[in-house]
């Protein structure tokens, strides 16, 4: 059996892994051992049976021993640790859900229903690093994984509504406070139906803008508001978030040496843990509507095709029905008014499954069915 070691098991991302391991028995196969930078010696996680103590994450020496590596502690460790681990000769797999390897050449970005393929060729290449994809690149990619295995797609704008969660666990608990402090600011008016719309409004403003407003983590009001920008600032007016959508897409899908360009805005707003995209599709043909529809809803088991009504649209196609499932929906599939082979669509994923930890635990198991 192979030795499994865990590293950032109990943050937000490794604590969505823990769980759907632990919902798709995956511990059965693997012998697990657990690592923590902070509580060496403490219990692990609760997976349904005994593990030993938690083993440092900085000993290179416990680490070497492992088969398997999966690491969702956040890129500062992955620099520090898998270069020294490396050149210490380890020679086992390595699973990321850190950016800091992506773009390295004998890295494969990882999501198995959309690049299998690539996977299984990097594998027989004797490939060892596997790393999880920008959340809002994967779910793009879920969502429209027909078209691109049609080879139908010329270019994608993809302009995103991106959750809380991206920016990680503190940014969620900070969301809901700015709720809660401008709900407070209001809170009588609201009880009053007399009073009137303009002076909550008012107050609301008032809120958002004084130091009342907790704003340790964004910097900015996100509740009753949004952001603009994600991620670093390039300096050519790009943000990294945008930045990573042509470089990831093309990488995942092993068409590095012909890229299909893909380019957008990407803004966070005040959704908890689903990243929603609005898409504009260059197709490289007019295909008809009912066939694309086929293709996308046929293309894995988590894809699904919601009618473009109002009433299934508003149900079906929004971080509330999302959150917490694996479907990557995909609607608002329609022609647009520059002609036949531009496509509108929209989808809705939840970032911290296909998002994030989905792809290292299906990566673990093609690794331990191989
Ligand atoms: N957030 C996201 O949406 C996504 C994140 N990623 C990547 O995954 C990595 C990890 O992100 P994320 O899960 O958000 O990181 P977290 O901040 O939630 O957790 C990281 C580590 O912080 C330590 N920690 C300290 N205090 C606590 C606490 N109170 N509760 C839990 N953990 C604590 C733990 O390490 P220890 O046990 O060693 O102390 C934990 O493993 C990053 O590289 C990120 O880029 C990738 C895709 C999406
Ligand atoms: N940047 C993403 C989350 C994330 O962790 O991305 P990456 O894995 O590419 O660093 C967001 O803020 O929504």
């Amino acid at each position: 059996m192979f030795k499994v070691g865990f590293v950032g098991w109990r943050g937000m991302v490794g604590s969505v892994l823990m769980q759907r391991m632990v919902t798709e028995g995956d511990f059965r196969d693997i012998e697990p051992l657990f690592f923590t930078t902070s509580q060496t010696g403490a219990a692990g996680p609760a997976i349904g049976r005994d593990t030993p103590p938690l083993k440092d994450a900085k000993s290179l020496d416990e680490l070497k021993a492992m088969d398997i590596i999966v690491s969702c502690q956040g890129g500062d460790y992955t620099s520090d640790i898998f270069p020294r681990l490396r050149s210490a000769g380890w020679q086992g797999h390595w699973i990321d859900a850190a950016s800091t390897l992506r773009m390295e050449k004998d890295a494969v970005v990882i999501l198995d229903p959309v690049n299998q393929d690539v996977i299984k060729h990097a594998l027989s290449m004797g490939g060892r690093n596997w790393i999880g994809g920008n959340c809002t690149v994967s779910l793009m990619l879920m969502a429209l994984s027909g078209l691109f295995k049609a080879d139908l797609v010329e270019w994608v704008t993809a302009m995103t509504y991106q959750a809380a969660s991206g920016a990680g666990a503190q940014n969620m608990r900070e969301l809901i406070k700015q709720m809660g402090v401008v709900h407070a600011g209001v809170a009588s008016e609201l009880e009053d139906p007399s009073s009137a719309i303009l002076d909550i409004d008012r107050k609301v403003a008032e809120t958002l803008r004084s130091s009342e407003l907790p704003v340790d983590h964004f910097g900015v009001p996100l509740a009753g508001s949004l952001i603009p920008w994600i991620d670093k600032d390039l300096g050519n007016g790009q943000s990294k978030e945008e930045w990573k959508g042509m470089a990831e897409t093309n990488k995942i899908l092993g068409l590095e040496a012909n890229p299909i360009v893909i380019d957008g805005l990407c803004v966070r707003i005040g959704a908890m843990r689903c990243h929603s995209q609005a898409l504009t599709i260059k197709l490289k043909q007019d295909v008809p509507l009912d066939e694309i529809a086929n293709m996308l809803a046929e293309a894995h088991p988590w894809a699904e095709v919601v009618p473009n009504e109002r009433d299934a649209t508003i149900k079906r196609l929004s971080p509330a029905a999302v959150t917490g499932t694996l479907q990557t929906p995909v609607g608002r599939l329609r022609k647009m008014g520059m002609g036949g082979d531009y496509l509108s669509a929209f989808t809705v994923g939840d970032q911290l499954l296909w998002g994030a930890a989905e792809p290292l635990r299906r990566m673990l198991r093609i690794l331990v069915e191989a």
